[in-house]
């Protein structure tokens, strides 16, 4: 069998933990492999052990049949593999070019020569259909197209082994389909690609294999065309899941958040989000439809109180919180989710326990005459572990920057949760999550709900919108394109709507 990577018996330990325990994983040349599991099944870990970020404790890595050994990045970068990361790792005011040859051509002692190098980028892009234009500067191009630039990057150092970990999660459905047929045409000119991904759907839509990992065990490897996604499912997590939340109508009551003629700035544009009104009531969940960029961001930045408001106003329970400080925010009941849960969400240093109390550590329980009451904390930590099921190897005392990146959301969103607030804000709350995980979520969301709070959920999935929403607003190019009632739309009405076509515009 012609294998171009194989993997075999893997073992990885960390404190605490076997996060790779016997796994074995081989690629074919030519396909496209998907690599499937929970949250913290292991899927970073082999893949950083494959990239040579971590060497494995045991068991071994062939790269085209022969044994070897990858001790770091510049030997896997040799072997010809290559990973395009969720994070891109670019220098945006540089030019595509210069990303691309930077740190590669000087090493060789060679002069920077950015034409031949830009002649090279464009052939490559031509060949694989990735339309990247060499002279681009990266802050200026979109999400979508500077992930293709860690694609060329990768190609531009030959690399035949590619990596693409959660390459979706941050693409809009256009460039999700057009980042399908990049990966189509890369595996027909020879290249062999692992996928780790969440989305069944995108594994049915590309993949040729898919290998299901759980709690650091392979559980097996599947042809995809033979298997259907629910079966994937219960490999994944060992039980049956359900895709569609069972959800009653809301029973909206008095309006707690209520926003009139809002318009935002950002750093680009005067005018991110326009004379935008909506209110939202306890006991519904409002979502909030639209392709990335096109306000969302700015609207929840002015009402959790991140970005000042241009003009407008914003009540929460009647009272207008314009001008109050995020903190004071916080106190009055409003919950936040971030889109960012790095750079917004936890304090990647500190424990599980201490990221559960950053809002609340001031009050009792968890305070009491100027100490911290360790074992209150503790209990609080505990609780929301158990409840929404944030695996580590610690438990509470865990360093939050071990955790998986699904772990580390399901640890935010516990904690927003369990504060209990009055109005939820939850901004792309299922990303980077498992299917079983984002069942539960969406269970949470909806008893939320039913206690009678208000929910304001932002989310790029159609999917996720139409399922838990009772009311959904679509944000077209800043401004309120309408409001429908979830349970009589669908996802060509709202997919119209997206593109900025108003209700009852229509299209024939
Ligand atoms: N550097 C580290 N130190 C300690 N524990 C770690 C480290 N890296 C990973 N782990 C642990 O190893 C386990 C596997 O984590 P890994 O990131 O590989 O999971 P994953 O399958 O990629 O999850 P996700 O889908 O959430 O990204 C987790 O329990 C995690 O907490």
């Amino acid at each position: 069998m012609d294998y171009v990577i194989e993997m075999l018996h893997i073992r990885k330990e960390f404190p605490g933990v076997v996060a790779n325990d016997d796994i074995t994983l081989q690629l074919k040349r030519g396909e496209i492999h998907a690599l499937l599991g929970e949250n913290g099944a292991g899927k970073s870990t082999l893949m950083s052990i494959l990239f040579g970020m971590y060497l494995p404790d045991r068991g071994t890595i062939k790269v085209n049949g022969k044994e070897t050994a990858i001790s770091n990045p510049n030997v896997a970068n040799r072997l010809g593999i290559g990973m395009v990361h969720q994070h891109f790792k670019l220098v945006e005011p540089f030019t595509v070019t210069e990303n691309i040859i930077l740190g590669g051509e000087t090493r060789r002692g060679m002069m920077l020569d950015i034409e031949t190098a830009a002649k090279r980028i464009e052939e490559l892009s031509k060949r694989y259909g990735l339309n990247v234009d060499p002279y681009a500067k990266i802050e200026d191009i979109s999400v979508g197209m500077q992930q293709r630039v860690e694609i060329v990057k990768m190609l531009y150092r030959e690399a035949d082994v590619l990596i693409f970990d959660e390459p979706t999660a941050v693409l809009t459905p256009q460039e999700i389909e057009d980042l399908q047929k990049i990966m189509k045409n890369l595996v027909q000119e020879g290249k062999s690609i692992i996928l780790i991904t969440h989305k069944l759907k995108e594994i049915k839509a590309v993949a040729d294999r898919c290998t299901v990992i759980r709690r650091g065990r392979t559980i097996g490897t599947v042809e995809v065309a033979e298997t259907g996604e629910a079966a994937m499912a219960e490999m994944m997590v060992g039980r049956q899941v359900t895709f569609k939340v069972a959800k009653t109508p809301g029973s909206p009551r008095e309006t707690v958040l209520s926003i009139q003629d809002l318009s935002m700035a950002n750093n680009k544009k005067p005018e991110a989000l326009k004379r935008f009104t909506l209110d939202v009531r306890a006991g519904e969940i409002v979502g909030i439809a639209g392709v990335e960029g096109n306000g969302q961001a700015e609207l929840i930045e002015g009402i959790t109180g991140l970005r000042p408001v241009s003009s407008g106003r914003i009540a929460f329970h009647g009272r207008d919180i314009t001008a109050l400080k995020v903190r004071d925010r916080i106190r009055q009941g409003i919950g936040h989710i971030p889109e960012d849960r790095q750079k917004r969400g936890l304090v990647l240093d500190y424990t599980i326990e201490e990221n559960m109390i950053l809002e609340v550590y001031s009050q009792p329980p968890y305070s009491k005459g100027g100490l911290l009451n360790r074992l209150a904390i503790r209990k609080h930590a505990e609780h929301i572990i158990k409840s929404f099921d944030v695996r580590s190897g610690e438990g509470p005392v865990s360093a939050v920057r071990s955790l998986s990146g699904g772990n580390q959301q399901k640890a935010i969103i516990g904690r927003e949760i369990e504060q209990d607030p009055d109005l939820l804000i939850a901004v792309q709350p299922t990303r980077g999550l498992d299917v079983g995980s984002i069942e539960y979520i969406h269970k949470r969301l909806i008893e939320h709900r039913d206690k009678g709070k208000a929910v304001l959920l932002v989310s790029l999935e159609l999917d996720e919108i139409l399922n838990v929403s009772d009311r959904i607003a679509v944000l077209n190019n800043g401004e309120l394109v309408g409001i429908v009632n979830a349970a009589e739309t669908n996802e060509g009405e709202l997919g119209l709507m997206l593109a900025g076509v108003k209700k009852g515009e229509g299209t024939a």
